[in-house]
Order: C-alpha cells, then structure tokens, then sequence
C-alpha cells in the first residue's frame, strides 16, 4: 500500500480549508486549540494491568479483566517506556501518561502497597522529564491478597482498611512528586473494586466506611498547583454485579461535599446512558471533571476507543460547553487481544480526531438556529458537516507535528512488532 505524499497532504488541505472557511470555521485555529489539549495514556494498555511488582505479575480480581494473549507485552518498566516511546512518536502533540502504583521500579524487591515511595518512580520521573510529559496517578486496589475477597478501602475490617488507606497516602505523596517534578498538576484518581455479588443485607455500612476513609485519605490538603484528587464511580463489575459501594450517586455527592474530581467512566454505566450527557450536568456544579475514555461493549469490557457518535458526542460537548481546560482526558481500555502499541496509537489518535471534528463544528451557528426554533436548519447542518473533508485537515495536522499521516503508523508500529516485539 502507498503512502500519502506531502504534496497531496497539502493540496488536500487548502482545498478542504476553504470548505470549512465557507461556513466561517478557521481550520488554522482549530489546529492551534487541538494541540494545546493533552490525553492521559494509560500505562495498563502495555501489558494487560499486570504491573511489575513481581516478575510475572497479572491482573486478578477487581472486577475487571483484560481477554486475549496477542504476543509481546512489556515485562519491565523499561520495556514499556520503550513501548510508549514507539506509540507517542505516532500521537501528534504532547500528551500525558497515567500510571497505576503497580508500576513502580522495585529492582526486584518485594515491596508492599503501603510502602510505595515516591524513589519507586524516580525512573519514571527521569524519563518523563527529558520527554517534557506530565504524568496522572492511581492507587491499585486490586491484584492483591488484602483484596481477594473483593473488600478494600470499604472492608469490615479495620485492618484491611487501614492498609488501603496507607496505600492510598502513599499514592498522593507520590502524585505530589509527579506534579512537583514535572510540573503540572498530577490527578490521583482513586477507584476501588468493593461490591457484592449478590444481594446485600446492607448496603449502607459499607458506604459509610468508604467516605470515612476517603475523608482519612484526603484529610491533609495538598497543594492543587501539583495534585487533584479525583474519585471514579462505577454501576458494576465482574463478580460485583448486585452492589458496588462506590456508585454515582456515591462519589458524585463525595465530589461535591469534598469539592474533588469526579472520574466519570465511559464503561461504567448502563449501556444506554452515555457520558457525554452527563458531562454539562455534572460541570454545571463541580470544578472539574475526569474522564477515563474507554468503550464497553455489552458490559465494561475496557475496548480500545473508535471513532464512533460517542466519542464524536463526547468530543462535541467539551468544546461546545468550553469545558476543555476543566475536563483532564483520560484513557481507559486494555486490550490483550492485539498489538498493545498499535492498541494505544488507535485510540489516542481517535481521540484526537474526535476533539477536531467538534473544533471544525460551526457550533455558534447551530446554536443559533436552536434558539431560533429552526431545527429543520440545525439538523440539516449536523447531517452536512459529516461529509465535509474533515480526513485532510486531519493529515495535515499530523504531517505538522511530524507523525505520519493516514495509514503510514501501522508499518510502523509492524516493523517495531518484528524488531522487538516478537523477541520477548
Ligand atoms: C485499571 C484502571 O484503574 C481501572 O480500569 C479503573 O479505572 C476502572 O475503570 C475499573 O473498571
Ligand atoms: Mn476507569
């Protein structure tokens, strides 16, 4: 298959320019917002949420699972920093990464949930500082003995609980370390697996105990300008299908008392409510929003995100409401069932697109017909915009920021499979 030549990229773009110009969009200023928008990439994708606190570690309970054996996941942090090299080389724009605590340098030592130091990420720190990243965190309360019965920071027991809870102060310190080191503010996203599989004969004391321990977590305030705690609300998870302690209305009412992030899940609802409605009702009362981008197909099956009329929906409200600069994108899927590098590259390129067909909408103009009455107009623009050539602007924005354009990141991403991959 032949590439797309830099001239045909260009001639494409002044053509299609002139497209958008037509209905008063300026694709130049679309690109110019775009690149200032960064996407968190979840360092899970590489290697299944294994993490590296032994060497062969792999996901295991939470409710949650990563399906397929494609070959060459990252064993070492340092084989997936090189994964992630390979993948942001194809991302046009700089963008963030966001780790879970699992996925610290621990040379080989045992080294428990509630002893993680910020010098466990000191390599990560390194690497993130030459490359200019910023990074996110996560504590992890999953794949774990403290967790096997499905039970952390809301457990019956005191001292469960309070291993949850140191390991959870030890992920904010760390998260300080980030938003120090690096420079921008690190979200510390908590999210715990809690719930039953079966009816509960009480619902409320674990809730209650899980406030009282994120009020322990977050008792010490920490300086916003390096650190934003955020809370992630789930419907359900695998063997947590009657009840799961940290629900919405659980976390969106700590958000609000507690004046924290609210992590809305794009797989953690019912499968026919979406996100994107829930994003202007949220924001109409909290600060700040987190979103972990992720596609669940039937269930919260953690799918790599396409470019589907969510995402596009997603997308539309965040520029539609301006709420770029108080929603921190997140990624959230694992799929082990193929290539994990080109798994990110399609997703956070998806993601990208998506956030520049909302930028090249003329939303002003839609608004307008919508408070006219004229929904015969808004519509008929809606369906005309889809057709517009949206591809063009698209490869000149990555030929821009020197990743290749169209299809050319695949041979890519098969040549790496074949270098470095293959040999794990
Ligand atoms: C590994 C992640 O923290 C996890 O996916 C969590 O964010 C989640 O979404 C659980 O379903
Ligand atoms: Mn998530």
């Amino acid at each position: 298959m032949s590439t797309i030549t830099t001239q045909q990229v260009e001639t494409s773009y002044t053509l299609a320019k002139e497209r958008y110009a037509a209905l008063g969009v300026d694709t130049e200023t679309a690109m110019h917002t775009l690149a200032s928008i960064p996407i968190s990439l979840h360092c899970w994708q590489g290697d299944d949420v294994g993490g590296f606190e032994t060497p062969d570690a792999v996901l295991s309970g939470g409710g949650i699972q990563a399906t397929g054996n494609y070959p060459g996941k990252a064993r070492t942090p340092d084989e997936l920093r090189a994964d992630l090299d390979k993948a942001f080389s194809l991302i046009p724009g700089t963008h963030r990464l966001n780790l879970h605590a699992i996925y610290g340098d621990f040379g080989g030592r045992r080294v428990d949930r509630n002893e993680i130091r910020p010098e466990h990420f000191s390599q990560w720190i390194n690497w993130g500082k030459e490359r200019k990243l910023g990074f996110d965190f996560n504590p992890s309360f999953f794949s774990h003995p403290k967790a096997d019965d499905g039970f952390t920071l809301s457990s019956a027991d005191a001292g469960i609980r309070q291993f949850w809870i140191e390991h959870a102060l030890a992920c904010r310190k760390i998260s300080e370390a980030f938003g120090k080191a690096l420079g921008t503010p690190c979200v510390h996203n908590i999210w715990i697996p809690d719930g039953y599989k079966d009816l509960p004969a009480d619902r409320k004391a674990p809730r209650e105990r899980l406030r009282d321990a994120l009020d322990t977590i977050l008792a010490e305030k920490l300086d916003a300008q390096y650190v934003r705690d955020a809370v992630e609300c789930k419907l359900f998870g695998i063997g947590s299908e009657s009840y799961v302690v940290g629900s919405h209305e659980f976390y969106m009412g700590y958000a609000l008392t507690r004046k924290t992030l609210l992590c809305l899940d794009t797989g953690h609802f019912h499968p026919t409510e979406v996100v994107s409605d829930k994003l202007s009702a949220v924001l109409t009362f909290l600060d700040e929003v987190l979103l972990h981008v992720s596609r669940g197909i039937r269930w919260d099956s953690d799918h790599v995100i396409i470019l589907s009329d969510e995402l596009n929906a997603l997308a539309q409200e965040l520029v539609r409401g301006d709420y770029l600069k108080r929603v921190h994108i997140g990624l959230d899927f694992f799929d082990a069932s193929i290539n994990r590098v080109a798994a990110w590259v399609i997703g956070t390129r998806n993601m990208i697109k998506a956030l520049l067909l909302a930028l090249l909408e003329p939303t002003a103009t839609l608004q307008e017909y919508e408070l006219d009455g004229d929904f015969t107009s808004r519509l008929a623009l809606l369906e005309e915009l889809k057709t517009l050539p949206f591809g063009a602007v698209w490869d000149y924005y990555c030929l821009k920021h020197d990743v290749p354009a169209g299809y050319a990141w695949l041979a890519v991403v098969k040549q790496y499979e074949k270098d470095v991959l293959s040999q794990r």
